[in-house]
């Protein structure tokens, strides 16, 4: 027992093994070992080098971005009261005027005109909580949070629905009627696709310390007045201003029922039906801006690139629109206008990178990659010793033992 321990640690702990440089003349190996070689000098030179530019230091850039919108529609529907014959410029659909790197364009709208603060009775929809039989359905300082205004104790006939009696109430009035002025299927400002927004974003690398805009100093007033975003030209790559039409096109190819529907109630139904949810998602649209900069170049070539989709999530309700209300004073009385507007919602967000020439990252990502050359060899080890037809000969001329592990081992073989 005794001696086979002393035989183990003889054999393991007091052993020093040393490099042997063996020459092996074969086409095979030799193939195989420079064609590892290639592989990784291609991948340090091409991948690490080229394509990653390991050789320069990065920033991120620091971003703002503003917007002017533009674009006139002109309604004329004189049977429609709340409608009629009206001009809709920038200042009646863009709400809120100015947003955070976003910004609001509506489509269609419920307006609710002369509301003032007095007696009236609730809107018919909310029947669920309204509705009653007599006054004493109605508590009088009851308010629903989902109503128009506080119960005044009395129960009325409606006047919107047969056979209806529901609560008054004391609040903005008249009440709202949630009814698209079109009906379900056609979109009240026809016009949109053509408005347009200018998109102003300027970027800074602070690394580097240069600022940059994505209006070019190549750009005159008189491009920028008429030009307009396409990308499929040279030089129209890079106009600040973009049609609401082409953000929408460009962002999915989506069929002419789908695009119909985002316009008239912000609703994307294409996304439902390819997700198989009930509520559509909202018409959402992102809008990329991409700034890769490369500042061994003149700071000129660095310019941005848009990108566009249509943000789809299943889960988001019907549509997006919200309630906004225009006060004024009539003979004395304060009063308001409503509107529920329906539209698109625009978000815009910037990301990018500039590199330049470092020597510090040059040298550690060469260093490092010249080190994975050694790869080679304990690839070539591996195949030369385990899983060439000569593999005995080759272990046998690349390892030797001698001294008391050589005697060890003799012993072993001849017991
Ligand atoms: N949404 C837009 N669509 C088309 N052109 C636009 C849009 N917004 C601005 N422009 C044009 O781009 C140029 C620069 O706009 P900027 O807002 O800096 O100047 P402006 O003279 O104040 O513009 P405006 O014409 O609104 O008075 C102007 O010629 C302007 O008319």
């Amino acid at each position: 027992m005794a001696a086979s321990i002393k035989k183990f640690l003889s054999a393991t702990l007091f052993e020093y093994e040393t490099q042997k440089v063996i020459a092996i003349s074969s086409y095979k190996i030799g193939l195989i070992y420079r064609g590892i070689q290639m592989l990784i000098v291609t991948y340090v030179i091409g991948w690490v080098m080229l394509r990653e530019k390991g050789y320069q230091s990065f920033d991120t850039v620091v971003s703002g971005v503003t917007t002017k919108l533009k674009g006139l529609e002109y309604t004329n529907y004189t049977n429609i009261s709340a409608i009629g014959d009206r001009i809709w410029d920038v200042a009646d659909w863009a709400v809120p005027p100015q947003m955070n790197s976003a910004f609001f364009v509506t489509t269609n709208v419920v307006i609710t005109k002369n509301q003032s603060q007095t007696t009236c009775e609730e809107d018919k929809d909310n029947k669920w909580h309204a509705s009653c039989k007599n006054d004493s359905d109605c508590t009088k300082g009851d308010v629903h949070m989902l109503g128009w205004g506080v119960k005044t104790g009395r129960c009325v006939n409606s006047s919107r629905e047969a056979e209806l009696r529901v609560c008054e109430i004391y609040g903005w009035c008249p009440t709202e009627q949630d009814i698209l002025p079109l009906g379900d299927d056609k979109v009240l400002m026809t016009r949109v696709k053509n408005f347009t927004v200018l998109i102003k974003n300027s970027v800074e690398f602070p690394k580097f310390g240069i600022k940059r805009r994505n209006i070019l100093d190549s750009m005159s007033k008189n491009y920028l007045r008429q030009c307009n975003y396409r990308p499929d030209s040279e030089v129209d790559k890079y106009c600040p201003i973009f049609k609401l039409g082409d953000i929408i096109k460009h962002g999915q190819a989506i069929s002419q029922e789908d695009a119909k529907q985002i316009w008239i109630t912000g609703v994307y139904t294409g996304g439902a039906r390819k997700l198989n949810v009930t509520h559509p998602p909202a018409g959402m649209v992102a809008i990329d801006i991409h700034w890769e900069c490369n500042f061994d170049y003149d700071e000129e070539f660095c310019k941005p690139e848009y990108k566009f989709r249509n943000l789809e999530d299943g889960q988001v309700g019907r549509g997006w629109n919200f309630r906004h209300a225009y006060h004024y004073v009539e003979d004395g009385i304060h009063k308001r206008t409503l509107v529920k507007a329906y539209g698109i919602q625009f978000f815009i967000s910037v990301t990018g990178r500039g590199g330049k020439f470092d020597i510090l990252n040059f040298t550690m990502n060469l260093g490092s990659g010249l080190a994975l050359l050694t790869l080679a060899t304990v690839l070539c080890d591996i195949i030369v010793l385990n899983i060439m037809r000569k593999r005995k000969k080759y272990r046998q001329a690349k390892i030797d033992k001698v001294g008391l592990l050589a005697a060890l081992t003799v012993a072993y073989e001849n017991s």
